[in-house]
């Protein structure tokens, strides 16, 4: 199944827009694994079940595995949201972008190698940049256009002026230009943080019913409801709330898994008092 669809499906059938996060810190694994010679997958593993019934969607961060050389983990992990939960959408957290000739390998890398249904991508260096993942139609290219960090605002805010008109933030002309023409297929999303919610509501206001990927609840401080509140679709859907640290490492006891679970309805809970 296509992303897009699967991802609607998936919003109405677990009645969730929470996102888990896969962000493996050995340092902070539960002891029990400390020795364990595949702790990386076991732990990712365990989290994914316990949590699965409470999500639209994973989203594992790419450098958390390649740092530590588990990028055969990480395919696997994919493999078993496939096989053991089928219906719900991995999103690849891999930023990427190059020249034509070398995105085609990272639109291979995501969608072939790992077997992601979305990957998050940078414009900064244009659409030939993007356009082998725009391409895969049945794929979600999940574009960054406010990101969550505090220095989004050094260049994302630069004010630029196209076409004669007045001028607004990089980010507004981002959201537009995506929506507008780079969205051909219907198979984007944009990064927009949970951090900033003024911002939120006005990308929505930009780009209609354009799924949001929003990092920055839990560990970043971002405010539920305020991102419920500014940036959900006319449908009470449209977002794809993504935590990581407070889902992975609510316990480091022989209850993570637990405690992991409960987070995520508890996050899901929360969303859908304000949808
Ligand atoms: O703007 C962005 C884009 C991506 N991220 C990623 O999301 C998670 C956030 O982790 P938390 O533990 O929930 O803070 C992480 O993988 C980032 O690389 C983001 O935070 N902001």
């Amino acid at each position: 199944m296509e992303f897009m669809q699967a991802l609607r499906l998936r919003w109405s059938e677990a009645d969730s827009l929470v996102c888990v996060g896969l962000d493996p810190e050995p340092a902070r694994f539960p002891v029990a694994l400390a020795d364990h010679p595949d702790a990386v997958f076991e732990f990712c593993r365990a989290i994914i079940d316990a949590t699965a019934p409470f999500v639209c969607s994973f989203k594992p961060q790419i450098a958390h595995f390649a740092a530590l050389g588990e990028e055969d983990a990480l395919a696997r992990l994919i493999a078993h949201v496939h096989d053991a939960h089928p219906g719900v959408p991995v999103i690849l957290d891999s930023k990427r972008s190059d020249i034509g000739s070398t995105a085609r390998h990272y639109a291979t890398e995501a969608f072939d190698r790992y077997g992601a249904d979305a990957v998050t991508a940078n414009p900064y260096l244009g659409r030939d940049s993007v356009q082998p993942f725009l391409d895969r139609a049945d794929r979600g290219v999940v574009i960054l256009c406010r990101t969550s960090n505090p220095g989004a605002s050094d260049l994302q805010d630069l004010t630029v002026q196209s076409g004669g008109g007045p001028g607004r933030p990089l980010y507004q002309q981002v959201a537009e230009t995506i929506a507008q023409d780079w969205n051909g297929n219907g198979n984007c999303a944009l990064v927009v943080g949970a951090t900033w919610p003024v911002q939120l509501r006005e990308v929505r206001a930009i780009v209609g019913d354009m799924p949001f990927l929003v990092p920055g609840v839990g560990a970043q401080g971002g405010d539920v409801e305020a991102v419920v509140r500014n940036a959900r679709t006319a449908d009470g859907t449209g977002l794809v709330v993504s935590s990581s640290r407070a889902v992975l490492y609510a316990s480091n006891g022989s209850d993570f898994a637990q405690a992991a679970a409960d987070a995520a309805r508890e996050l899901r809970d929360r969303i859908n008092r304000f949808r």
